[in-house]
């Protein structure tokens, strides 16, 4: 017998979209995107804005496509296969960013996830500064959620992210500038000490995702992955609750079960979150 993709109730299949760089790595940016996509049942589909030449070790060369190439990529994609659901994650400079909004909002795509890539762990700009009003006078407000860690929220927002009071001023003040909900992730927030706990907040409603803090330095990729399997979500159907559930999930298990591959940062395991539902699953059938 034939395996079959997953199907909506209706028939069709799930389709997400990804806009954003090539890690030739594998473990963030598109590479990350289409792994997470295809683990959680979801077509992926791709526009590269830019390819990037890196390992675990960091950035040694990036490649912008220009602004119209992405645009063609994305009508291409949008003219035919319908994307239930879009992510960005590298947008290089606002050229770029203005291209995605005009397609974003002409194609009339409402399941937006802004990964706001700013910069890569090695310290190697993903984002031009330039960039930033674009980032959030045009695409900002297309965004159903917006998924920052703190430094890119800090930046979006002007404002300093000490306390938990802080993240929550800063999502609201995300949302007064047009984003549908904002997820601003914890992995930077020392001050939970051996818990990393991502707040959410949707429809005036705070809710906070804790799990213990891996002491682990194989974290490259951890954002993409994580708006990635929040964008599976709501292609799947979901709602953002739900979706950054998953989201967290799906993380956790990616990062506790990470591949020693590579001599720096090594990616996490797109793999863990399904072998691990497949064990369940497989134990539920012995009992
Ligand atoms: N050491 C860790 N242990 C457990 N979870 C973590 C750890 N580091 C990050 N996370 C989780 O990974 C997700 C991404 O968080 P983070 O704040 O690191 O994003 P990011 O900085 O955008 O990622 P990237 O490093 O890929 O840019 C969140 O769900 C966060 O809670
Ligand atoms: C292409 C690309 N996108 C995003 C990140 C951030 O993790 C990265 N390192 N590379």
């Amino acid at each position: 017998m034939k395996a079959q993709a997953p199907k909506r109730d209706d028939g069709t299949v799930r389709k997400a979209l990804t806009i954003a760089g090539s890690d030739s790595g594998g473990g963030a940016g598109i590479q990350a995107d289409l792994k997470t996509f295809q683990e959680l049942g979801v077509y992926g589909m791709s526009a590269v804005t830019a390819v990037t030449a890196q390992n675990t070790l960091g950035v040694r060369a990036v490649y912008p496509m220009t602004a119209d190439a992405v645009a063609v990529q994305l009508g291409a994609v949008g003219d035919d296969l319908a994307p239930d659901a879009v992510k960005t994650g590298m947008l290089v400079g606002a050229p770029i960013i203005d291209a995605v909004a005009d397609q974003v909002a002409s194609f009339g795509w409402r399941n937006l996830v802004i990964d706001p890539v700013m910069i890569a762990k090695g310290g190697s700009e993903l984002l031009r500064q330039d960039a930033l009003r674009s980032l959030k006078e045009r695409l900002l407000p297309l965004a159903r959620v917006i998924t920052p860690n703190i430094p890119e929220a800090e930046t979006l927002t002007g404002m300093k992210i000490a306390t938990m009071a802080d993240r929550e001023k800063a999502a609201r003040l995300l949302v007064a500038m047009g984003a549908g909900s904002v997820a601003i992730k914890g992995g930077h927030d020392e001050s939970t000490g051996d818990v990393t706990v991502d707040l959410l907040y949707d429809d005036g409603r705070f809710r906070y995702w804790e799990s213990p803090r891996v002491d682990t330095r194989h974290t490259h990729g951890t954002g993409c992955t994580y708006s990635a399997a929040l964008a599976a979500g709501l292609a799947a159907g979901l709602n953002v609750p739900e979706a950054a559930e998953l989201a967290k999930s799906f993380i956790r298990a990616a990062i506790e079960d990470s591949l020693d591959i590579g001599s720096g940062h090594g990616p996490t395991n797109h793999w863990a979150y399904g072998r691990r539902a497949r064990r369940l699953d497989h134990s539920k059938s012995l009992h």
